[in-house]
């Protein structure tokens, strides 16, 4: 079994509470607040705007790495990607009236941010950084994809946000992006094997830390 496999099995519970969080089950039962989805916004935006330069470092990590063009095509779709999504976010921002400057960054995303700045340094490398990479993708496309099953009330104003990162093509990234993480997995040390599982697991209590931030403010 691939080696991301058996940790989203060992890791279940967690890998549930970052991807049907509270602020995820009340979009699909339109119960979120909009002041809570407005806070998510702006959040959001700080951490994408973080994810910038993660994204650029890990193309000098495949790079440095000699993966095989295919895989540097992947991470360079994926920097086409959050091209998209930070245009998205500013006109989704001005479509509910919030500025995007000077927002404060709560304290659950300053932290995400600086995890995010530690994947940037030398002594992270390619597998491990890789790895995290699919991890925070997947999140998002899993908890959206989500508030789109059959069934799902989510409020129509709501949808584009969850299509954004719910959508297939989304979904064949993220898998495109399992794919990697598990090709350098199974040629990595144990040690590489253990970090990156560590680091997988903390990527998804940043993000329920950061989902929880959405719900309940700072
Ligand atoms: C917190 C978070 N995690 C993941 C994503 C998807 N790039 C995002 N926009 N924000």
């Amino acid at each position: 079994m691939e080696i991301t496999e058996t940790w989203l099995r060992k890791h279940r519970p967690i890998y549930l509470r970052a991807t049907q969080h509270p602020f995820i089950l009340s979009i699909r039962d339109a119960s979120l607040p909009l002041s809570s989805f407005k806070r998510w916004l702006g959040q959001d935006y700080i951490f994408v705007r973080a994810f910038v330069p993660f994204i650029a470092s890990l193309l000098v990590k495949a790079w440095k790495e000699g993966d095989d063009e295919a895989n540097v095509d992947i991470i360079l779709s994926g920097i086409a990607t959050l091209n998209d999504e930070v245009s998205w976010f500013k006109r989704e921002a001005s479509k509910w009236g919030v500025s995007l400057d000077g927002i404060v960054p709560q304290p659950a995303n300053l932290v995400y941010c600086s995890f995010l700045e530690c994947l940037m340094s030398a002594q992270v490398d390619y597998t491990q950084a890789v790895t995290a990479f699919w991890a925070i993708e997947a999140v998002y496309q899993e908890s959206f994809a989500h508030c789109l099953e059959d069934g799902c009330k989510t409020r129509d104003e709501l949808k584009e946000t969850c299509e954004r990162w719910g959508n297939d093509s989304f979904g064949q990234y993220c898998r495109a992006l399992q794919g990697i993480a598990n090709r350098q997995l199974e040629k990595a040390s144990d040690q590489v094997v253990a970090k990156a599982e560590a680091l997988f697991v903390r990527v998804l209590e940043l993000e329920v830390e950061f989902w929880n931030m959405s719900v309940l403010g700072s």
